[in-house]
């Protein structure tokens, strides 16, 4: 049955319950004046929850923290980071709250969680606010890529609060509602070391085994259990940076508290997808390091791991050298797992039969990788053009590549391999949400025009099904504009 008021819903408490000293009981600021901009119908049909009812002023109090179902506990989370490599021991939800979980109809526990909220006793010097545009940008990027098949964080709904947000411009506020299978974190687990409460730990690891690793439980006696959520985590994690790396995306802002315990990709801050293959591409224009540039992801995601390892040893063995040798073990699973997760799914974007030789795979991508990079090649465009090759039209590929007799010896090796065109078609997504179309998007939604927004959506949520209303949607931005997303916004 449908959840259609307040009082239907029942929201968990059990993140509150369990980790007291990682919750703080707080309430959303009041919004001057909610108004829904976006509501993700398909998402709420999947929690149970009636979008009549959702799109209600009951529903939309909901939405922005106005109103708490009854014996929900909405808390603010704590957690520590690393942030571009420097240690912060107090980040925490400055900005966002947990509502509560959520158990849909299928028995899946889900976060409901509000971020633009109101400032928190985590805020620091922050306003607790975020702006329409950049929870919008969310709001498209987490919904493109459920679509694609990335474990992700969702968007449920984007309600303009009517207040103001202060920034380089005064910009219109909003709440994003988000759907999450959990907002543990890497920084989570930092967080509850750095107390030396070796219960609190024990009990956050519980936790975390309980709502996304549970065949960790039945690992073994001691610190098994423990040394598999590592490889759990690991594992999760690796596969998605594999799925990131091969549809283009960059996050930008890989920190510790960016990266969840369940594999979810978080927090679409500056975030954007490339559309020049150019493996050291940068969006972030604070990231004046590179740290997080598009070929440093898989790094960037083992160091974060290291630090989770780090923060587990006391759980993972009493012997401190013990405990490092056994979590450096389980680290190095990163490395394979990710070279497993990356050929298999390029394998499928080139439309391969399965049990080819991994090695005969493996080259055949990094030497096709090495064309594209050499000729700067649009990624997504390119890798649907293949498809066309597969077909024996192989114009759209020789006419972006530099090295035409290299590309051609490529080809020749791979028709030999027999690929599925196919089969191609369902795995290289047409439309992705190009930087330049969503800034476009975005700022038409801000001065008040929803039409570009929903047309990017209608583009993005159906991407592997070209439409010829949209071909302007598969096209690549114009070349050298950017970075178009900036921490300052947010
Ligand atoms: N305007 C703000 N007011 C208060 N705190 C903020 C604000 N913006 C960011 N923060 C806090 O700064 C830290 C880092 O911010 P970051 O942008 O990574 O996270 P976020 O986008 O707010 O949230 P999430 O990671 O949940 O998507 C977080 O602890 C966040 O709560
Ligand atoms: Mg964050």
């Amino acid at each position: 049955m449908d959840v259609s008021s307040p009082t239907d819903l029942r929201l968990g408490t059990r993140f509150a319950d369990e980790l007291p000293e990682l919750a703080v009981r707080w309430q959303a600021e009041e919004a001057p004046e909610p108004q829904l901009v976006v509501l993700n119908e398909p998402l709420a049909a999947e929690l149970g929850l009636d979008p009549r009812w959702l799109r209600s002023e009951a529903g939309v109090r909901l939405l922005v923290g106005a109103e708490v179902p009854d014996g929900a506990t909405p808390v603010a989370q704590g957690y520590a980071g690393h942030q571009f490599g420097g240690y912060s021991p107090r980040l925490g939800d400055g900005r966002a709250l947990l509502l509560g979980e959520l158990t849909d109809p299928a028995g899946r526990v889900r976060d409901l969680h509000l971020k633009g909220s109101g400032r928190t006793p985590w805020a620091r010097g922050g306003d607790g606010l975020a702006g329409l545009g950049p929870m919008l940008r969310e709001h498209v990027v987490s919904e493109a890529m459920h679509t694609l098949g990335i474990p992700t964080t969702r968007s449920l709904a984007v309600v303009a609060t009517g207040r103001g947000v202060r920034r380089e411009q005064v910009l219109p506020g909003a709440v994003l509602a988000r759907v999450a299978s959990s907002h543990l974190r890497v920084g989570s687990f930092q967080y509850a070391r750095a107390t030396g409460d070796d219960d609190l730990l024990r009990r956050l690891a519980d936790h975390a085994i309980a709502r996304h690793h549970p065949a960790a439980r039945d690992a073994g006696p001691a610190g098994a259990a423990y040394v598999a959520l590592l490889e759990g985590v690991v594992e999760a994690q690796a596969r998605l940076v594999a799925q990131w790396m091969l549809v283009g995306f960059v996050h930008g802002v890989m920190n510790t508290d960016n990266m969840t315990i369940s594999g979810e990709s978080i927090d679409y801050g500056p975030c954007a997808f490339l559309d020049a293959y150019d493996p050291a591409t940068v969006f972030s224009s604070i990231d004046e390091g590179g740290r997080y540039a598009y070929r440093n992801q898989p790094a960037a995601a083992q160091w974060n791991l290291a630090r989770l390892a780090e923060a587990l040893l006391p759980l993972i063995d009493a012997d401190e050298e013990r405990a490092v040798e056994t979590a450096t073990r389980s680290l190095q699973g990163f490395a394979t797992t990710y070279a497993d997760a990356f050929t298999a799914d390029a394998a499928a974007k080139l439309g391969l039969p399965a049990g080819l030789d991994r090695a005969v795979v493996a080259s055949l991508v990094e030497d096709l990788l090495a064309l594209m990079a050499a000729a700067r090649v649009d990624h997504t465009s390119f890798f649907r053009a293949l498809g066309d090759a597969a077909r024996g039209d192989v114009e759209g590929v020789r006419g972006v590549v530099l090295d035409l007799p290299g590309l051609d010896a490529w080809l020749e090796r791979w028709r030999g391999l027999g690929p599925d065109a196919e089969a191609m078609d369902r795995v290289n997504p047409v439309y992705i949400p190009r930087n330049h179309l969503v800034e476009q998007a975005l700022d038409a939604a801000t001065a008040g025009d929803l039409a570009p927004l929903h047309r990017l959506l209608e583009a993005v949520t159906a991407p592997y099904d070209e439409r010829p209303g949209l071909a302007a949607y598969a096209e690549p931005g114009p070349a050298g504009a950017g970075p178009y997303v900036t921490f300052c916004g947010t």
